[in-house]
């Protein structure tokens, strides 16, 4: 099984979207990180089918997905941005009606709709109405219609936006369970979701493929460029214009600064371990202070 994305380009009017992004993939789960706007959406609606790219081509085992037309979809599970899901209707209803547009036959759909619903925690309500759901049980819902399907290839568009921590934890959790043997991709611009989850990240920014690789690799790359100091309060903020600050934590003894820079910034700075929320704001240039 490998899904190959073949130097794909999307442009909206003069703004490029995704600019000859390639990369392959075998099973495992992917964390497509990356700013808002630098294309994940755009990027995972082409690996869909959705959206035509205007060039290069996506494969499925070798062979391109608008040939495969049915039978690919047949193998794609989809968990949108924004879902769309009827408020109106009862859980086991909404599963049974997107069953039904998948295709699925009525028997099968009846046991895999049970079997969904005990994997995603929402086996004691099938009855409820979908309006009365918290945040967290919707995209357990979102993910449970995903996997109807069975697929081989799951794409999960943000789907841990709008959860509590709690909910968080359960839903990475979830996911871990059912991707096994799947190729997954999962998009955040939250780095902790990734770096508990995913196997590998790819690092989107401005539609370019930044990073293709593992957490810890990610991380050895800013090794030695994460730096600590403290600083008087008042020019906290003036330091953060001028450097990449990761956190600021205003003390009554002054400001403690996390800073990403290739040289010491300061005399008294002490170099620090990074974790990947560092790397990820080195590779894509964001300045803490400024977030
Ligand atoms: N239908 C569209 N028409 C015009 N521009 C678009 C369209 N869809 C996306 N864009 C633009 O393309 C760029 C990439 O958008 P995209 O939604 O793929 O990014 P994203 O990484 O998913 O962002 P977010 O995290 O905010 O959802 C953005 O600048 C966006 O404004």
């Amino acid at each position: 099984m490998v899904l190959d994305i073949d130097k794909i380009s999307k442009r909206y009017k003069d703004k490029i979207a995704i600019n000859r992004f390639s990369v392959s993939l075998l099973p495992g789960v992917y964390g497509l990180l990356g700013p808002n706007g630098a294309g994940k959406t755009t990027l995972l609606r082409i690996v869909c089918g959705l959206t035509r790219p205007d060039s290069g081509s996506i494969f499925y085992d070798g062979k391109p997905i608008h040939d495969l037309g049915e039978q690919y979809r047949k193998i794609l599970g989809y968990l949108p941005q924004n879902f769309g899901y009827y408020p109106n209707f009862t859980v086991q209803r909404y599963m049974e009606y997107i069953a039904s547009l998948k295709g699925l036959n009525r028997n099968f759909s009846k046991r895999k709709i049970s079997e969904l619903l005990e994997i995603v925690g929402l086996q004691e309500a099938p009855k409820a109405k979908i309006s009365s759901l918290s945040g967290g049980m919707r995209q357990r819902l979102g993910i449970a219609q995903s996997m109807l399907n069975d697929p081989d290839v799951l794409i999960l568009d943000e789907p841990t936006v709008g959860l509590d921590p709690t909910e968080r934890v359960k839903f990475r959790n979830l996911i871990s369970t059912i991707s096994q043997g799947k190729i997954t991709i999962l998009s955040t611009h939250i780095v902790s979701d990734v770096s508990y989850i995913a196997d590998d990240i790819l690092l989107v920014q401005h539609g370019e493929l930044q990073y293709f690789g593992d957490v810890q690799q990610l991380t050895t790359a800013v090794e030695g460029k994460v730096w600590e100091v403290l600083v008087e309060n008042q020019q906290a903020n003036k330091i953060a214009q001028d450097y990449m600050v990761s956190n600021m934590h205003h003390t009554p003894q002054g400001a403690i600064l996390r800073i990403i820079s290739d040289h010491k910034p300061f005399q008294q700075a002490k170099a620090i371990t990074p974790t990947l929320e560092d790397a990820y704001l080195f590779h894509t240039g964001e300045r803490g202070g400024e977030l």
